[in-house]
């Protein structure tokens, strides 16, 4: 329900926020001139630790409490009749603009804020109390009588309010708000959506820390910004326990997605989390220099690699032909062949990963010449420092030798013998063929490498030895990940994760194509998996034209039913070819003039050649994927390799087909291209549309 916009009103909202960005200021002040004469901090030697752990304390809710300027600090008031609710969210502070004893106001905002007094001025959006705003209805208003929202200026001054009267018999309130809030013109990276995460959303970012959620969910449909806004639930609702279970991560597809997201978990006070890709996870900091070819890709991305990696190394470890000889004390202490070989037998009964394995044999090693050395009155030495020793580690590297991961992977795809030794009965000869690496590069330095040999080079590392654990992951882009990326994630996950994805953009060869199968994988097969259907950012002019390829691509899923409708929004722009320069500048032209940013997307080949002629034509741009800071201009041009993920005003698709024809899931990837934008799509082209796509 639109009030007509009352002038006193907006002043009042206005002084709140100003009272609100001064107690900010002042919370952060406090907590900087603790930090900066040492308050509350104890001897420098003697507690020295401790002085760290509260430095690092208020370093940290320095940078939680930054303010940015333009980032309102409240987005949402309720109105609830005297006494309904707890008393400590109830605003009361002086200066606030009312004190109505007819009713108790709750600000919701993105963060929480307290005067001197701990009287609070604004209560975070993740509170009990804040639920009330997202999910209160008319038919069940949650104690809520009016649910005010607030519209802003880009410098994020109150402009405007709405207010919807939860009454059971009020009509439904508008969504003007939310289509002001998407229709807003981009700049710069993602924004939070606090303001106006919807119920069936909301319903994803609450879950429980204990649930793994598993989102399929159409272009546009929120899922980034459900995980994203999930995680910044569960690190207010449990962030002790993440904290000791080792933090959070989100794993995203490409740098260029990481640049996109980056502001959104700090602009809501969230500043611990790891912003990552599968390749930085698993790569050991050795970068991807190379694609797989997609019948390579599909048997190294098969879980069955999991099983060659297990029987090379199991390959490695030989009965012993030797005792054991340690050297302690002018002694020699000798564990028989027979002994060493009990042990190693013991060893191997424990099925242990070859790293702990062979830790354990040594310690055993370790505790046999102990024993010995005790009963002849000599006990100086400790199990540890034992197995440390020369002379056991003589015998193990005859036995169960170290390995370097690397090495393993280097020589499982580049020697053929090695490769049927390991693989014989889990890889088909063909199979095999098909990932040895020809020709063979000269050495371990020399070897480039693919994102899904990384994943490999991960799975015999976390065979020697477990890597640091997490207490939840957000997978975002999660279609595209291989059985061997997604068992890279499990064995890091100390809880749930989030997974997000959608089916019909899953562009690689090696992708899993069921969210059951990649529940599996990840470990955590109980998982649940949802669907968003509402999609927010594409018109239905535009997702109604993409969804003409679903049928081929995904022919289970439907194209999300479209929040806004915007006539005039596709333009499909035949030209010729000896034109289809001059019209790529044309619309370049008229697409800068409007507000928002603007991004012309084509086959990673083609783009060179375009580039070059805008830059002829005195455009200015950035290429996605070079080192240049994306927002330097309006005009990007993405190699549609790099599009998943992103956003745009307006976007220009050129020569789809040649997309289409790139490769195998050429379809899947023009599917990703026409569903970037949030305006207006303009698609290109001098050769005849892909079949699916015409009219
Ligand atoms: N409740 C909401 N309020 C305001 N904006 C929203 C809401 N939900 C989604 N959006 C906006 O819709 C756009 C798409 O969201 P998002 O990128 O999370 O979708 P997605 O499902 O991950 O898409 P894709 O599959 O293309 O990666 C973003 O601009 C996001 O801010």
């Amino acid at each position: 329900m639109n009030q007509p916009v009352l002038e006193p009103e907006i002043r009042a909202e206005r002084d709140y926020m100003d009272l609100c960005r001064v107690t900010l200021t002042a919370m952060r002040e406090e907590v900087a001139a603790m930090l900066a004469t040492g308050a509350g901090e104890g001897d420098a030697v003697v507690d020295k630790y401790l002085n760290n752990a509260l430095r690092e304390v208020r370093v940290r809710a320095l940078e939680e409490l930054a303010d940015l300027d333009d980032v309102p600090l409240f987005f949402g008031r309720l109105d609830f009749p005297p006494g309904e609710v707890h008393d400590g969210d109830v605003v009361r502070a002086a200066g606030s603009p009312t004190h109505p004893p007819d009713r108790d106001l709750v600000y919701i905002g993105r963060r929480g804020v307290r005067d001197d007094d701990g009287e609070p001025l604004v209560i975070d959006w993740r509170a009990a109390v804040s639920r009330a705003f997202y999910e209160a209805a008319h038919q069940d208003p949650m104690g809520v009588r009016v649910r005010r929202r607030y519209g802003f200026d880009t410098r994020g001054l109150v402009t405007a309010y709405e207010d919807e009267a939860l009454t059971p018999r009020a009509a439904a309130g508008g969504d003007g708000l939310l289509a002001a809030e998407i229709e807003r013109p981009r700049k710069g990276p993602m924004r939070d959506i606090v303001a106006t995460i919807q119920p069936e959303q909301m319903r994803l970012v609450r879950a429980p820390l204990g649930d793994t959620v598993c989102v399929q969910g159409a272009p546009g449909t929120g899922k980034t910004a459900v995980g994203l806004h999930r995680l910044a639930y569960l690190l207010y609702a449990e962030r002790d326990r993440l904290r000791r279970d080792g933090g959070v991560a989100v794993i995203g597809p490409n740098r260029a997605f990481l640049s996109y997201i980056r502001n959104v978990l700090p602009a809501l006070g969230e500043v611990e989390v790891a912003q990552t890709t599968i390749e930085e996870v698993t790569g050991a900091r050795l970068a991807v220099g190379r694609v797989d070819e997609p019948d390579a890709a599909r048997v190294k991305g098969d879980a069955r690699m999991a099983e060659v990696v297990r029987r090379y190394l199991r390959s490695r470890i030989r009965r012993p032909v030797d005792g054991v000889e340690v050297k302690r004390q002018n002694r020699v202490w000798r564990v028989p062949v027979e002994y060493f070989a009990a042990e190693l037998d013991a060893v191997l009964a424990r099925d242990l990963d070859y790293g702990p394995g062979r830790d354990l044999l040594a310690k055993r090693l370790a505790l046999r010449v102990l024993r010995r050395m005790e009963l002849s009155g000599i006990g100086s030495s400790s199990v540890e420092a034992l197995a440390r020793d020369r002379g056991i580690d003589r015998a193990l590297r005859a036995v169960w030798p170290a390995v370097n991961a690397a090495r393993v992977v280097f020589d499982l795809l580049t020697d053929a013998a090695v490769l049927a030794e390991a693989a014989d009965g889990v890889l088909s000869p063909d199979e095999q063929q098909v990932v040895l690496r020809t020709p063979k590069p000269r050495s371990v330095k020399a070897m480039t490498w693919s994102s899904l040999d990384l994943a490999l080079l991960d799975e015999v590392a976390g065979r020697l030895a477990r890597p640091a654990r997490l207490g939840h992951v957000v997978v975002d882009e999660a279609q595209d990940l291989s059985p061997m990326h997604l068992r890279a994630i499990a064995r890091r996950l100390a809880g749930s994760c989030t997974v997000l994805g959608d089916l019909a953009q899953a562009t690689s060869p090696a992708a899993v194509s069921d969210w059951a199968a990649v529940l599996t994988h990840l470990d955590r097969a109980d998982g649940r998996i949802a669907e968003l259907t509402r999609g927010y950012r594409v018109p239905a002019q535009i997702i109604d034209f993409a969804a003409r390829l679903l049928p081929r691509i995904a022919p289970d899923l439907r194209g999300p039913a479209s929040f806004r409708s915007r006539p005039g929004a596709l333009n499909l722009e035949e030209t010729t070819p000896e034109k289809l320069a001059a019209t790529i500048s044309a619309t370049c032209a008229t697409a800068l003039v409007e507000e928002g940013s603007v991004a012309l997307i084509a086959a990673d080949a083609d783009l060179p050649a375009i580039a070059e002629a805008l830059a002829d034509g005195g455009f200015r741009y950035v290429v996605l994927g070079d080192d240049a800071d994306p927002e330097a201009e309006r005009l990007a041009l993405v190699p549609v390799t790099l599009a998943k993920g992103l956003e745009f005003d307006t976007v220009l698709v050129v020569e789809p087909s040649r997309i289409a024809t790139a490769e195998q899931r050429g379809l899947q990837r023009l599917y990703v291209a026409l569903t970037r934008a949030v305006t207006t799509l303009h698609v290109i082209h001098a050769d005849p549309l892909p079949e699916a796509l015409r009219f």
